[in-house]
């Protein structure tokens, strides 16, 4: 699903109600409808809701719903804010129609002794302002969002939390907006709810289709997307009836130090699990006992080194090289890895202590192999790129950065962010809190690798491998709990995400 800019959002509103065509107040009921089917399935009719309502659109979805909920029976309170002059005009109309039905009580504040009382059991509907924001909230708004915040009260925003901007809110203060439970976000969701920061404002947000054209949206060209499994599965090879081992590539990965073993284990085995012809693990030579025994299926490359990476077997054997995963950052090490960077014209894919040591030798970074990947978590991220002004900013820094070194950056946490050579950036949704744990990244590099071998593009292996990794870890949680998953769960678990995925 492409995700689009408040600005283009506007237009897409625009387009659709000139060509589909649908008056512009129409559209506002089906919207309305769709907010009132999502709270009528959740809530019960003695559920008594207070709607504060701004001025524009998003405060004409309020008005409309105030009228949908207490059609249904439910208690409605409405609060118009600071509106005595200058409504939009389907916000006035939606709250003539309110007045004509005369089930609602409504109310006027204009000064913060007029804030109602918010009992812990209400529900407040948050329709102060949605994407028509323009500046950050101050006075009497930026008030009453902070006495909502502190209520107990479950909180619904409409379209987006009030006082929140779609993209960047590295100016903002997110303490002076809304934090809601839900947010019921139309059509698409916004740029912002996909970054960490804002997590306490957009809480879990939910996408309500309100029948925008399908024309404008498919044509309308943006950089961002959310990744769904359709668009994975469209790009998953085929598995030949007689293919053979030779087919799916000869992987070899670089992994594991004195103590650190366990990272080229995991990686290994995902490796394995994922469809790799052939695997060769470089080890250091102390590991050979534990690698040929945890992992039989792989075959070992042994360094003359006892406990790191110190050297690598020739190259040209092999089709696709990740390196990583519990490496170390030793002075010997680094020299191999500048080294292999300076040689290496296959698909790479850098990880873990690469990265870091990457981080302290910036030179290396200006001569990344076209086509790596890279997978940095946040901490890795900003070794390499330094601090961002906020997650809009550190995105801007990912998008550039792949742009002009023509990589693929895989930015990892929850909605991991994949950016290409085009300076495009994919969400992926798959993944939970579970994996938050030792060695989930490492797996992460062994199923990238092994896209990779098998001849994936570089942004196909990252784009596939993200959300295969994700569903493995979904799965394991559903089964497992989110505290007992460990890394190994998600290796366990890939062999049903790939049968998802092949389904
Ligand atoms: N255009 C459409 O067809 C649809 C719009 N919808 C709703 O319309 C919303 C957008 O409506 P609008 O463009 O009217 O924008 P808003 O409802 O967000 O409000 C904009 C108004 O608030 C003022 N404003 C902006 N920042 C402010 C601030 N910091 N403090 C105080 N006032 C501020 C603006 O000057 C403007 O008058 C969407 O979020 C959505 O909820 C939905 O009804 C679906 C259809
Ligand atoms: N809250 C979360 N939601 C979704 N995915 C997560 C979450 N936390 C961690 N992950 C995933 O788990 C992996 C953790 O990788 P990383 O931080 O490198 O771990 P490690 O260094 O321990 O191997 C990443 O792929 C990340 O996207
Ligand atoms: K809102």
């Amino acid at each position: 699903m492409k995700i689009f800019t408040s600005k283009q959002i506007a237009q897409i509103d625009a387009y659709s109600i000139a060509n589909e065509p649908i008056a512009s107040i129409d559209l506002m009921e089906r919207a309305a409808t769709q907010l009132f089917f999502w709270i009528e399935k959740r809530y019960s009719e003695e559920q008594n809701f207070i709607i504060f309502v701004g001025s524009g659109n998003n405060g004409g979805d309020g008005l409309a719903l105030a009228r949908l909920l207490s059609e249904a029976k439910y208690q409605v309170e409405v609060y118009l804010v600071n509106v005595s002059q200058n409504l939009s005009v389907d916000c006035q109309m939606n709250l003539d129609r309110l007045k004509i039905q005369n089930l609602v009580s409504i109310f006027d504040i204009s000064n913060s002794n007029d804030f109602p009382i918010i009992f812990d059991d209400s529900v407040v509907v948050d329709a102060l302002l949605g994407s028509g924001l323009s500046r950050i909230l101050d006075g009497l708004i930026k008030e009453l969002v902070l006495y909502i915040n502190a209520s107990k009260a479950e909180v619904i925003a409409i379209d987006i939390p009030s006082g929140l901007f779609g993209e960047d809110n590295s100016l903002n203060n997110l303490n002076h907006c809304i934090h809601a439970d839900h947010t019921l976000s139309f059509q698409f969701p916004k740029l912002s709810f996909l970054f960490p920061e804002n997590i306490d404002c957009v809480g879990n947000w939910h996408v309500l289709p309100i029948g925008l054209h399908s024309r404008i949206i498919n044509e309308m060209e943006s950089p961002y997307q959310l990744v769904d499994e359709n668009f994975i599965k469209n790009r998953l090879k085929k598995r030949g009836r007689f293919s053979h081992k030779g087919n799916y590539g000869h992987g070899l990965l670089i992994s594991g130090s004195y103590g650190k073993m366990g990272a080229a284990i995991l990686a290994s085995k995902a490796a394995l699990r994922s469809g790799i012809g052939l695997l060769s693990t470089h080890i250091p030579r102390l590991g050979y006992d534990i690698m040929q025994t945890a992992v039989p299926e792989s075959m070992v490359s042994i360094d003359r080194s006892d406990i790191i990476f110190t050297e690598y077997p020739n190259l040209e054997d092999f089709d696709a090289i990740g390196i990583g995963p519990g490496i170390d950052t030793k002075h010997n090490s680094v020299r191999a890895l500048d080294e292999l960077i300076e040689e290496c014209d296959k698909p790479l894919v850098l990880d873990a202590d690469a990265l870091n040591i990457i981080g302290q030798n910036q030179a290396l970074k200006e001569r990344l192999p076209k086509g790596s990947i890279l997978t940095p978590h946040i901490k890795e991220f900003e070794r390499l790129l330094g601090k961002s002004y906020g997650a809009f900013d550190r995105n801007t820094k990912q998008r550039d950065f792949s742009k002009k070194k023509a990589v693929v950056m895989v930015l990892k946490g929850a909605f991991t962010a994949i950016t290409d050579e085009k300076g495009r950036c994919y969400f992926n949704p798959t993944g939970n809190p579970g994996m938050a744990t030792a060695g989930s990244g490492d797996v992460l590099t062994g199923i990238i690798l092994s896209l990779l071998s098998q001849g994936y593009s570089s942004s196909d292996a990252a784009l596939i491998g993200v959300y295969v990794h994700g569903l493995a870890g979904d799965l394991a949680a559903e089964e497992l709990g989110q505290e007992a998953l460990i890394a190994g769960d998600i290796v366990e678990y890939l062999s049903k995400a790939w049968k998802k995925l092949r389904d």
